[in-house]
């Protein structure tokens, strides 16, 4: 069992008591709710007559199901009309900040929780979503919960947790100018499968790690879960202090200082042990795409498909779904395949870096006439943000479609979704068949850089090679 990491520090900060169950009870910091899983437990909390408990440590947004060309109400989309409803009556009822469409606040529940520093190191950080592992970026213990779990935390601010092991993974060498950190969390999952995390929750560490932004942070954090890890955090540095210096729910001066002493305490020691440790080296990545159906399925753009027998064998049935419906063969590259669509955003890559990242690949070109392209914000704010920087412009002038915040395609639950057959390029963390709409759609999973390539050339793209 690891002892003195910062997952050590910060759940022994919040255990409340270990239940008769095995499991113990943790005490939850911030808990962020949106309208997909979160109307079912506020039924299960009616039924039973209770009340929220910290509606002050609770906050709300919309994301999944908002649409991000017509917001008009009632929505055209019943169901989602009906989520949104629940979650509006929902949060009033009980005096919880909801940050709607009309607050400008608006946004991925991941994207929000950082920019409004309600996001910070040593807390815990629930909510009924898989990508909650995002805050670990803060060196959070952030983890998705699920319905029941919602319901407990909302009727008493605690969950019942099971403690996993700590898996170190340190980041050495260097990443290539053109290599990105969506393209590093690719290959690390393409390296330890997309269940080698199970068990383990991940803490990330080393000097390409040290350099990173917090927006870089927010990515690989972001798809720990994708490696089958439940969290995956960062210890926090004066990175972190320096991004949450000045937000929202950040106190100032001497408060802030007072904080920072405690996450500075929450850190893992020098002599911390844990329970596995691997070493990755940054400086053998290149630009990729993912060329099947799992995150983990992942190739340099210009490295050939592997055969199933260049895969471990737990590995190759999944090889062969994903050929077929990805229409590839191995030994072929990535790089030439065509795409329809383009999508650009997500709480993967979806912030004002990741935007501008894909504008200064694009500025003097246009999109392919054949190709749709849409950019997505994560947040008003950061739509707010890029247009104060005339990025919009750029995205229009290029063809691209100038949406409102939201998950928008990174799952087809809103209105934006691919057709049949249709391929896309995404800067979105999962590729699953039917995620972004139709059952025969093709995903192909990139960095943002490597998206704005693709909506250029009309198909899969080596960035490097562009024109300038
Ligand atoms: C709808 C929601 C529960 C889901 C998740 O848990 O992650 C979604 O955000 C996703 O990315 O698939
Ligand atoms: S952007 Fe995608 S991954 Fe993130 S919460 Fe929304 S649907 Fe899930």
């Amino acid at each position: 069992m690891s002892e003195g990491t910062l997952y050590d520090h910060v759940w022994n900060e919040h255990l409340v008591e270990t239940l008769p169950t095995g499991q113990d009870q943790l005490f939850v910091g911030l808990h962020l709710i949106h309208e997909v899983t979160s109307p079912q437990a506020f039924g299960m909390l009616r039924e039973r007559d209770l009340d929220v408990a910290f509606p002050e440590r609770t906050h709300a947004t919309v994301d999944h199901v908002i649409p991000t060309k017509d917001r008009s109400r009632p929505l055209e989309d019943e169901a989602a009309e009906e989520m949104l409803s629940a979650l509006e009556t929902n949060t009033s009822e009980a005096g919880i900040t909801y940050s709607g469409p009309e607050t400008g606040d608006q946004g991925i529940a991941h994207v929000v929780g950082p920019e409004q520093g309600l996001t910070q190191p040593g807390m815990t950080i629930v909510c009924g979503d898989s990508h909650t592992a995002t805050h670990g970026a803060f060196g959070a213990l952030a983890f998705g919960i699920g319905t029941s779990q919602i319901r407990d935390v909302l009727a008493t601010g605690s969950v019942a947790a099971e403690k996993h092991d700590v898996r170190r993974i340190e980041i050495t060498g260097e990443l290539s100018e053109a290599a990105t950190v969506k393209d590093l969390v690719l290959g690390l999952i393409r390296e330890l499968g997309t269940d080698g995390g199970v068990g383990y929750v991940y803490e990330y560490g080393g000097p390409v790690v040290e350099a990173m932004s917090m927006e870089e942070r927010m990515t690989l954090a972001n798809m720990s879960i994708e490696g089958g890890a439940t969290a995956g955090y960062i210890n926090p540095d004066e990175t972190t202090y320096e991004y949450l210096q000045g937000r929202d729910a950040v106190p100032e001066g001497e408060a802030f200082e007072e904080r920072k002493a405690y996450w500075e305490s929450i850190r893992s020691n020098p002599d911390a042990i844990y329970d596995d440790v691997v070493e990755f080296d940054a400086s053998q990545i290149e630009p990729s795409v993912t060329w099947g159906i799992t995150p983990g399925q992942v190739v340099g753009v210009t490295e050939p498909i592997p055969a199933p027998a260049d895969l471990p064998a737990g590995q190759r049935d999944a090889a062969e779904r994903a050929y077929e419906h990805m229409d590839v063969s191995p030994g072929e590259t990535m790089d030439g395949y065509g795409v329809d669509v383009v999508f650009l955003g997500s709480c993967t890559n979806g912030r004002l870096p990741d935007l501008r990242a894909a504008a200064e690949v694009l500025e003097g070109h246009e999109v392919d006439t054949d190709v749709e392209a849409l950019a997505v914000p994560g947040s008003q704010r950061v739509k707010a943000a890029a247009e104060a920087e005339g990025l919009d412009s750029i995205f229009r002038e290029a063809g691209f479609e100038w949406r409102d915040a939201g998950c928008s395609m990174c799952l087809g639950m809103n209105g934006d979704r691919l057709e049949d057959g249709q391929v896309s390029a995404s800067s979105t963390n999962r590729n699953f068949v039917g995620r972004q709409g139709s059952k025969d759609g093709r995903t192909i999973l990139m960095s943002p850089e490597m998206v704005a390539a693709a909506a250029i050339e009309g198909e899969v793209t080596d960035v490097r090679t562009l024109d300038q």
